[in-house]
């Protein structure tokens, strides 16, 4: 992969099963090095742009390139990606040590050093069957495999799912060190927005099968503010609250609430300067994404998305 190259590009992505649309028209690009943080609600696409990225399914139409190829290509290609899917699945028959053997003999750039030293860290026992291990023993094998492929890219589908609080801290803590150490990106799906916020800094809104908003982190949390106010706003003077028919060009209203005293809106802005009669705020990235989820079932704040960078 030439610098510069996304890990992970999608032009007009779409996935059908049978009726149902699980992807529409998708457009990404996510620059190397990062750690993505894939989020939406049940059944909003996620699992199914994971398993895309990595070659298990094909696009209904549209493209998917992953690290500047098809999606698991070949077998130097297959070498370059690891993938952890949602049950992270180990082989229950096989003790730990059977599982790094195996990786060692299906992967030409097994890091074995690495792999014992995580087992030994992490405190599994080598001749443990993984079927015996805890839902966060297994998590960790899981992730030991991937990350001793030493791939260019690490995708896990709700790693920290089935992970106790803390064990989830140190499972989120041991990814951004293989991510670190490895020079390596990661995507990952969450419903968890705090370990989101705490490990990721890139972002993809997936909701209603589309894109809503993606970009780094800062960029999105400098980009969008909380407006109050705005009294008159949705009283028939120009426009309803949803539409912000009262704020002037340039605010694109994503979420919106009525309150007592008028509105409460998220919006993205270039210029946060807040109009006459509103108050501005910051948001939160728990607030943003959530504001984003909203909007996927606005269809007035969806025409609206015309400012760069917000997919319609
Ligand atoms: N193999 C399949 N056959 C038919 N429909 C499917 C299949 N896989 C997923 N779907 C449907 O596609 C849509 C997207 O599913 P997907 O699993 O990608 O969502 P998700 O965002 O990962 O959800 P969750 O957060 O619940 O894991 C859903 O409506 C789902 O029912």
């Amino acid at each position: 992969m030439t610098p510069g190259t996304p890990v992970l590009e999608a032009r007009a992505l779409s996935k059908r099963y049978g009726r149902r649309q699980a992807l529409t028209d998708c457009d990404l690009t996510v620059p190397r090095g990062r750690v993505v943080g894939l989020v939406g609600p049940n059944g909003a696409g996620k699992s199914t742009l994971l398993q895309l990225a990595c070659g298990l399914i094909a696009p209904t139409s549209g493209s998917i390139r992953v690290l500047g190829a098809r999606p698991a290509a070949d077998a130097a290609h297959l070498a370059k990606v690891g993938f952890v899917a949602q049950d992270t699945p180990v082989y229950a028959g096989l003790t730990v040590g059977e599982h790094l053997r195996m990786g060692a003999r299906l992967n030409p750039a097994w890091d074995a050093a690495l792999a014992e030293r995580r087992i030994e860290r992490i405190g599994l026992d080598p001749v443990q069957k993984a079927g015996r291990l805890s839902g966060g023993q297994r998590a960790q094998l899981a992730l030991t495999v991937a990350a001793a492929k030493r791939p260019e890219l690490l995708i896990f589908d709700e790693p920290a799912a089935a992970l106790d609080p803390l064990a989830r801290r140190g499972f989120l803590e041991n990814l951004m060190e293989f991510v670190a150490d490895l020079g390596a990106s990661a995507v990952l799906s969450s419903h968890l927005l705090a370990d989101v916020e705490r490990v990721c800094d890139y972002l993809i809104v997936l909701s209603g099968a589309r894109v809503q908003v993606a970009g780094t982190v800062q960029e999105l949390l400098a980009g969008h503010y909380r407006f109050s106010g705005g009294s008159g706003s949705g009283s028939g003077t120009g426009g309803g609250i949803d539409s912000g028919g009262s704020l002037p060009p340039g605010v694109q209203v994503i979420a919106a609430e009525r309150t007592r005293g008028g509105s409460t809106l998220v919006v993205r802005v270039d210029d946060p300067r807040p109009p006459v009669g509103w108050s501005v705020e910051p948001v939160d990235l728990e607030e943003l994404v959530l504001a984003y989820m909203t909007r996927a079932g606005l269809p007035a704040a969806r025409s609206a998305s015309t400012v760069p960078g917000v997919p319609r």
